[in-house]
């Protein structure tokens, strides 16, 4: 069952997501020519971030940085940081690091990939610096992920989520991000209504009522497993995929040269609304204190 009841945490922790942070880890990883899972730059963009949550979480003796190997050459990305009081509950967020033109990307291609999902990383990367920041201490375990070859077919997250369920971790929520940077619809941020966890969905409706409430929340449903919070629902545990539009509303540069910054509105302003969404998941979900 979820409770809200670390305010100070949240607020803390909120007071640091910063447009300009965020905005600057777009930037460069969408600098890299494409981040495909089968190419030298897609190589090197998964080692960016590694070194970049290396580099963020030096201070910190609880938090450790590991490449996750795949049978191709794109790595996965995972950082730990230790829960003080329950380390075996972990609370998993994530977003993709590969990007795709479609059929034919290859070494050379053009994929800037800002939105789908640049978006996503820069998003949970502010949010570790906002733990840094702020010397907060999860009571729970966490586990930052970076998804390899997600465009594949949710390639990198389904070996992560079934080796989770084989080693019987217990992970007692994920919340995905993939494009947040759009803001092509109503509301603020729409909840993913399938291949998702009710009740978590529910939870994070009322962390955005209690921590966000200039922001107006919608629903919508993709049709599809359409992004890596299906891999961790298939193996049953509890997914929640917040979502920058509705389907109609979303970024429609995804997938081709022109998914970049400028075409996102030039600054990182929506994914700011998420980035304070997960920094409230991850204190009201893994508790602890500053
Ligand atoms: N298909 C997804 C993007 C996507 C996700 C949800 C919705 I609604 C519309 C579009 C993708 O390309 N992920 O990488
Ligand atoms: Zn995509
Ligand atoms: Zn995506």
């Amino acid at each position: 069952s979820y409770t809200i009841d670390n305010a100070n945490v949240v607020n803390a922790l909120q007071a640091e997501i910063s447009e300009a942070n965020i905005r600057s880890t777009i930037t460069s990883l969408s600098n890299f020519t494409n981040r495909y899972y089968t190419t030298s730059t897609g190589v090197a963009g998964a080692e960016w971030i590694r070194d970049k949550w290396q580099a963020l979480t030096s201070s910190r003796s609880d938090a450790s940085v590991q490449l996750y190997s795949h049978s191709w050459a794109q790595p996965s990305v995972i950082l730990t940081i230790q829960g003080q009081t329950n380390p075996d509950e972990i609370v998993v967020l994530g977003a993709h690091l590969d990007s795709t033109v479609g059929w034919g990307t290859g070494e050379g291609t053009r994929a800037p990939g800002a939105d789908d999902d640049a978006s996503g990383i820069a998003t949970l990367t502010d949010v570790v610096n906002a733990i840094v920041a702020t010397g907060y201490k999860p009571a729970k375990t966490l586990a930052f992920m970076g998804y390899a070859a997600e465009e594949v077919g949710l390639r990198g997250s389904d070996d992560i989520a079934t080796d989770y369920k084989n080693q019987n971790k217990n992970v007692v929520g994920v919340l995905q991000l993939d494009m947040t940077n759009y803001y092509g619809s109503n509301s603020d941020i729409y909840i993913i209504g399938d291949y998702t966890n009710s009740s978590q969905n529910a939870f994070l409706k009322d962390l955005a009522q209690t921590y966000l409430g200039n922001l107006s929340v919608g629903t919508t449903t993709c049709g599809y497993a359409c992004s890596d919070h299906a891999s961790w629902h298939n193996q049953g545990f509890a997914a929640s995929f917040p979502f920058e539009a509705t389907f109609n509303g979303s970024n429609p540069y995804i997938h081709t040269v022109n998914d970049t910054l400028a075409n996102s509105g030039g600054d990182a302003n929506h994914a700011v609304k998420f980035g304070k969404l997960a920094a409230a998941y991850v204190a009201e979900l893994a508790k602890g204190s500053i």
